[in-house]
Parts: structure tokens; sequence; C-alpha cells
């Protein structure tokens, strides 16, 4: 299954990261920039040895999202069926240790989103084998590696200086009841795809090459996005039933993602320029008083209908709600409804990509309730903009009493790598 073309130093360092040398390998290796994959004689995963995009396809499962650009592959992408979310903890206190893994990192990543194996050593029968092996025949299923780092990754490794300001651990926030065991993390890395396999060979990957230098602090499975990115996408429906993305931006909506979420010339770290920040919330729904209650009062909770999607003033799904309309003396769209209070109208014009999952645990054993909901991503060009948003709903959203926050981390997502440039040498500078 492999080809041998890496030399003594690459086997040792991609199969089972032995650091020392195989800095020199991979840097080696970046200089091919997208090129690196024949450089390092990567193995193609699908069974006709081609990729759709190759064919020109856009259709999954065999379409390919490219690794590289401007912007990281995962946040303005259309959002796949799938998402395994893992946040790690940096246990090393070795700069170079991290760095080659998150060099380490960035080939695997670009091999995997291509549909093959991680880089492979000489197949040896005395090593482990380099890639786990369950995504083989498997196609690229749209696969996207998305990394951010969090707010006290920049407190070591002399990367002080590389820090945005912006980034601050997320404050405490009115209805929380986080439970520190699914809370924040040094890095993260967001893997969606199609396919769930696919998704999790890509985690399982990455958290098998990073041994010894970070460890998983929680990770989250996610399915059935809650929310549309594109224009293409119809509108999906959360665990509650009802359809979530109507009025997110969209990718091709270029000037909002430039305002709302796309960090730009106003940060104190230009490195950042085309990154974003990324909050995760994990939100469980208190599903079963949600199940018993009435179908208007589901309806006055979120200010839209359940079947159509539209807003309670209007009959379409993308009518646009008119917050001022009153009925009978009363608001149509009650004042405590979750689209008022989310709105921009509400709130001084901010906006965020929203890029979420259902999420099911199976269930709370201490109630025999299901523990399952919405597992909340966000994208901004500033956190603030979540805080600002959140503080209204943990006290005033009506949707508070069906939901529990039980998660929360916040991470930078750098921009896109260009040809010839990794993870590590990206957060490092050079
Ligand atoms: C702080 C941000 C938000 C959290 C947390 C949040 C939780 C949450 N939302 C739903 C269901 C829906 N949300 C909808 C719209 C919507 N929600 C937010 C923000 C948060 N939601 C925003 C910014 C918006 C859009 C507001 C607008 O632009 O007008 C909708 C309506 C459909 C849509 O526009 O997407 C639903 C439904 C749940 C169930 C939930 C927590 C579990
Ligand atoms: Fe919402």
């Amino acid at each position: 299954m492999t080809e041998a073309s890496g030399g003594v130093t690459r086997r040792r360092f991609l199969g089972g990261l032995g650091l020392a040398g195989g800095g020199l390998g991979i840097a080696a290796a970046f200089t091919g920039g997208s090129a690196a994959g024949a450089v390092l004689g990567l193995v193609d995963r699908s069974p006709d040895g081609r990729s759709e995009q190759a064919a020109g396809a856009v259709s999954t499962p065999g379409r390919v999202v490219p690794f590289r650009g401007r912007h990281q592959a995962g946040i303005i992408t259309p959002a796949q069926d799938r998402l395994v979310f893992g946040a790690f903890d940096v246990v090393t206190d070795s700069a170079g240790a991290l760095r080659d893994v998150l060099d380490a990192w960035t080939i695997a990543a670009e091999a995997m989103t291509q549909g093959r194996s991680v880089p492979a050593d000489d197949g040896s029968p005395q090593a482990p084998p380099t890639d786990t092996g369950e995504a083989l025949g498997l196609p690229p299923a749209a696969l996207t590696v998305t990394i951010g780092y969090g707010p006290r990754l920049f407190a070591r490794f002399g990367l002080a200086t590389r820090r945005p300001s912006a980034l601050a651990e997320l404050p405490p926030l009115p209805g929380d009841r986080l439970d520190p065991a699914r809370c924040g993390g040094d890095i993260c890395i967001q893997a969606c795809s199609d396919d769930p396999q696919v998704a999790f060979h890509a985690v399982r990957n990455v958290t098998r090459l990073g041994r010894g230098v970070v460890v998983l602090r929680w990770l989250q499975l996610g399915f059935g996005r809650t929310s549309s990115t594109t224009t293409g996408q119809q509108t999906p429906r959360n665990l509650m039933g009802f359809k979530d993305g109507t009025r997110n931006l969209r990718a091709d909506d270029t000037a909002a993602l430039d305002r709302h979420v796309w960090i730009g010339t106003e940060t104190d770290q230009p490195w950042l320029i085309g990154g974003s920040y990324l909050v995760a919330r994990r939100i469980r729904m208190l599903i079963e008083a949600w199940d018993r209650a009435s179908l208007s009062e589901q309806e006055r909770v979120i200010g839209r209908r359940k079947v159509s999607g539209a807003p309670l003033t209007g009959s379409r799904e993308y009518d646009p709600p008119d917050f001022s309309a009153v009925r009978a003396g009363e608001l149509v769209i009650p004042s405590d409804a979750h689209i008022r209070l989310a709105s921009p109208e509400h709130n001084a014009g901010r906006r965020m990509l929203r890029r979420g999952y259902s999420y099911t645990d199976g269930i709370d054993l201490s109630t025999g309730e299901l523990d399952a909901g919405l597992f909340f991503i966000s994208f901004h060009k500033d956190p603030a903009t979540f805080i600002a948003v959140q503080r209204i709903l943990g006290t005033q959203d009506a949707l508070r009493e069906y939901i529990v926050h039980t998660g929360s981390a916040l991470f930078v997502c750098p921009p896109g790598l260009q040809d010839g440039e990794s993870w590590g040498r990206q957060l490092f500078g050079a």
C-alpha cells in the first residue's frame, strides 16, 4: 500500500513522530508545496486512483475541497454532513516539538483532504502502519481539516508576541452550566466530511501523529449540519425540528464576510489577516420538555413557523422578519423570541457565520433523558460579537427554558496556507 520515497528520516518522523531530525525532512517536503504529495509518495485511497475534482466533478462523495488558499477550508466552504471536533492540550515544553507536530499535521491533513493516506513510511511490517487504515478505499467525501489556537497556547513557547489581543478566554456568560471537561483547549482540529469515518480518521490520525506532544482534551461528534453556508444548500433542521441557518451569512456575500467573519487590517497581529475566531458551544437541548411544548409555544419561542421556516410575520422561509409588526396589541414576533434577540436589528448590526452540528451523546444517566442538542460553532472577525449576543440570549431568550450550555471554547483560526507553508511555520513566524 505504500511507496518508499522518503528514506529513513521521513519514515521515522512520519511513522512514529520521532521528532529528532524530522523537521528537516518536513521542511524539504513543503518546498514542493501542493506537489508534496507526489514527493512523499502518498497513497491514493480512491479505488480508481483519481479524485473527482481532477475529473471535474463537484458532487460528493468524491468531492475534494482544496486545502490551501486565502482562508482555511471548513469555514465558508459548503457545510458537510458530519463533524468530528477535537480540542487538544499541548503537553510538551519544547517549541520545536510542537512546531514539528504542526508541520506533520499539515502534510497529513493535506493528504487526507485529497483522499490519500497519511504520508507513508516504507511499509515495514516491524513498525506500526503510518496511517491507521480505516479510510482506505473511502473517497475524500469533501473532508476539510481546520485548525485553531486557544488563548493559553500563546502564554508559552515564546508565542506571547504572536497573540492577538482579541484572543482571551470567553468570560462567564449568563446561563452557563459549563462542564470544565468540555471547555477550552490549546489547539482545535475541526474535521468535517460527508462520511463520518473519513472525519473520524482525520482526527484520530492527527492525534496519533501528536503523541507525546499533544493530548486530546475533549472530542465532540456532530451530525446533520444545522446551518447552510452557501446559497445552493437547503436549510437543514436542528433537533428541535426548526430550519436553522435561514438568515446565516453566505459564502458569496463577500462584503458581509469581510465585515463580520474575516480578521482584517484592524488586528494587532497581521499574520492572522484572513483568519477568523471560532466559538464552540455545546448546547444541550432539553428535548423531552421541548417535545411537550405546543406547536404555537415552540413557534413563539423561535419566532418562526416550524414547517415552513417563515418568520411569524411572513409566509415563506426567506421573507424578511418584520420585528415591528403588532397584532391585537402584541408584537407578532414576541419580544423574547430567539430570532428577534439574535438578529442584527437587535444587536447594532452584529452578524456571525454559524456552522454548527447536531449531536447526541446517548442519555444522561442521572435522569434517563437524552443528552442531545446543538454543537454550536460560529466564526467571527471579533469574538466580542459572540459575547455581546450571548449576553442578551442568556438573559432574555425564550429558548433558555429548553437549553443548557455545557461546553465552551474559543480559538483563533489562522488564514489558509499558501504553497510551501505549513502550520508550524505559520504559527511561529518562519
Ligand atoms: C450566540 C449566538 C447563538 C446561539 C448560542 C444560538 C443558539 C441556538 N439557536 C437555535 C435555533 C435557531 N437560531 C436561529 C437564528 C439565529 N441564531 C443566532 C445566534 C445564536 N443561536 C443568530 C445570529 C441567528 C440569526 C438571526 C438573524 O440573522 O436574524 C434560528 C432561525 C433560523 C435562522 O435564521 O437561522 C433558529 C431555528 C437553537 C436551537 C440554539 C440552541 C440550541
Ligand atoms: Fe440561534
